[in-house]
């Protein structure tokens, strides 16, 4: 799965030298991890942009970029090379690591990462490294094949706020389509468009020009350092099971039974909701919720369907007796509260506590 690693962008052409051969004079050294997607894919023609595959490796993604050696010294290490929908446990760990083995002899880390789940990975990140460095999640939508291709300028823009001072305290970064912005909150918001990290929180600066405009001084997200508290043992991380956590999705006609079966059939030890609204689900399912809590002791977060907006405590079915095990997801979308709440178990968070992370983390 791993490559050998040590590039340098020299000239346009990446070409292999060893790690201790660079960065004579202190330029930042920033290190490519790449984990597929679009980006590292191929169509037929160079007007196909749907039903692609994958084809491409990190050096040769770094190969069709412009030269950066004025900037950085860059080093590279193919991690895996899937689409971001088989980003799994396992992968998340691995990359865990290998992020943390980065960052402790480069001043940054790029990510080229499929965009359908790089919220989650981005979500994860922030949450399990502890680091000033920058971490800069980038991809694409069109295949590189493509006419117009927009990974190659995402990548030299990734790399270009990897190495940069500006960088620094802002957490896990995403950066796409010359916006950058906040992995904690952004999020995929159209399958298609080239315009996909729009939504309404995290963005964070833009290029103009190939200059970095960040538009606020250096901050993450407040409620990383209560998530940080109670999530903070990294060696879990290795653990060979997480805990499964099931999203289900509410619509008209929801049958309730997908909650029973997703704790006695597949094991689930959290279940979300991807409710309607604010969290809506049917008071029928709202009941047969509490009763599986009682028996289980499985957390029932309520997040929702819509792309964007809050489920309020407020929201939260009014049944005496549960609001000990549901919680409220705040702002976080089904599959930030499902990586959050992965965790905790993880952990060993007992409910109460979970229900208090949640609380903190976004109005939950
Ligand atoms: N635009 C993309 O990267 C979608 C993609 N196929 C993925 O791995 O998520």
């Amino acid at each position: 799965m791993t490559q050998p690693d040590n590039v340098c962008v020299k000239n346009g052409i990446v070409s292999s030298f060893t790690l201790e051969s660079t960065s004579p004079n202190h330029k930042p050294r920033v290190k490519i991890l790449g984990t597929g997607g679009t980006i590292a894919s191929k169509a037929d023609s160079t007007t196909q942009t749907a039903g692609y595959d994958l084809g491409l490796t990190i050096d040769q993604l770094l190969s069709q970029i412009p030269d950066v050696t004025q900037t950085c010294d860059c080093f590279y290490e193919q991690v895996c090379n899937v689409e971001s929908t088989e980003v799994n446990d396992k992968i998340l760990a691995l990359l865990h690591r290998k992020v943390v083995e980065s960052l402790a002899d480069h001043d940054g880390v790029v990510i080229t990462h499929g965009t359908d789940t790089m919220e989650e990975t981005a979500f994860f990140l922030e949450l399990v490294i502890n680091s000033q460095k920058p971490v800069v999640l980038t991809g694409s939508m069109r295949p590189a094949s493509a006419l117009s291709a927009d990974g190659p300028m995402n990548l030299y823009q990734a790399i270009l706020v990897a190495a940069s001072k500006s960088s620094r305290d802002r957490g896990v970064l995403v950066s796409f389509n010359d916006q950058i912005s906040s992995g904690f909150f952004i999020s995929k918001s159209n399958s298609n468009s080239l315009e996909t990290f729009s939504g309404k929180f995290g963005y964070l600066g833009n290029f103009i020009d190939n200059e970095i405009n960040y538009f606020y001084p250096p901050a993450k997200p407040s409620a990383v350092g209560l998530i940080r508290q109670v999530i903070s043992r990294e060696s879990v991380l290795q653990s060979p099971d997480w805990p499964r956590v099931a999203i289900l999705y509410s619509h008209q006609g929801f049958d309730k039974e997908l909650i029973r079966l997703s704790i006695e059939h597949l094991g689930a030890q959290g279940i979300i909701f991807a409710g309607c609204g604010a969290g809506s689900m049917t008071a029928e399912t709202n009941e047969y919720a509490f009763t599986l809590w009682k028996r289980y002791g499985v957390p029932m977060v309520y997040s929702r369907r819509s792309n964007e907006g809050v489920v309020p405590r407020r929201s939260l079915p009014k049944i005496e007796g549960y609001s000990e095990g549901s919680i409220a997801a705040g702002y976080m979308n089904p599959q930030k509260a499902r990586i959050l709440l992965q965790l905790c178990l993880l952990h060993g968070i007992t409910v109460d506590v979970i229900k208090v992370v949640f609380e903190g983390v976004f109005g939950g």
